[in-house]
């Protein structure tokens, strides 16, 4: 699966710890980032993380529009509920898109923790089937065939 992290500043040592509490289930995805979130994660881990822009400089348009193509299975995004963002209207963006796409999305570790687990036991299987059914119809053929 496709994985996407972002944290802002004051979660990003929840984020790290919680990359290291299960590297063993990231290490089997494809793993996605903005810029400071994913160095840092990779500074702890072993983990290989595609690193987008800094937040604030498009990082979080650029998971977006993984989205807005099919790309990505899930979002973490720890945000900071208590300190304004300068790109607030790009945050509002992301989980907007999260809700178009019908994209699983935790805002927070405990989410973060069910959904992991969840993952883990092999239970976005369904995804699959999502990307199944966007490559049929890019490919022409019918949902019957
Ligand atoms: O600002 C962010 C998300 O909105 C996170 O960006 P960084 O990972 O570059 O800090």
């Amino acid at each position: 699966m496709k994985i996407a992290l972002i944290a802002h500043d004051r979660k990003k040592s929840e984020m790290v710890n919680f990359m290291i509490a299960y590297e063993s289930i990231f290490k089997e995805h494809e793993l996605y980032s903005t810029g400071t979130t994913g160095a840092k994660i990779m500074e702890q881990t072993d983990l290989k993380i595609h690193r987008f822009q800094s937040g604030p400089l498009g990082g979080d348009q650029q998971v977006g529009a993984l989205i807005a193509e099919n790309e990505l299975d899930l979002l973490l995004f720890f945000r900071d509920p208590l300190m304004a963002q300068p790109h607030e209207p790009d945050i509002i963006a992301l989980l907007r898109l999260c809700d178009v796409y019908g994209i699983p999305v935790a805002t927070n570790v405990a989410t973060a923790e069910i959904l992991v687990r969840a993952l883990g036991r092999g239970e976005f299987a369904w995804r699959d089937v999502v990307h199944r059914y966007k490559d049929g119809l890019e490919n022409g053929s019918s949902l019957s065939e």
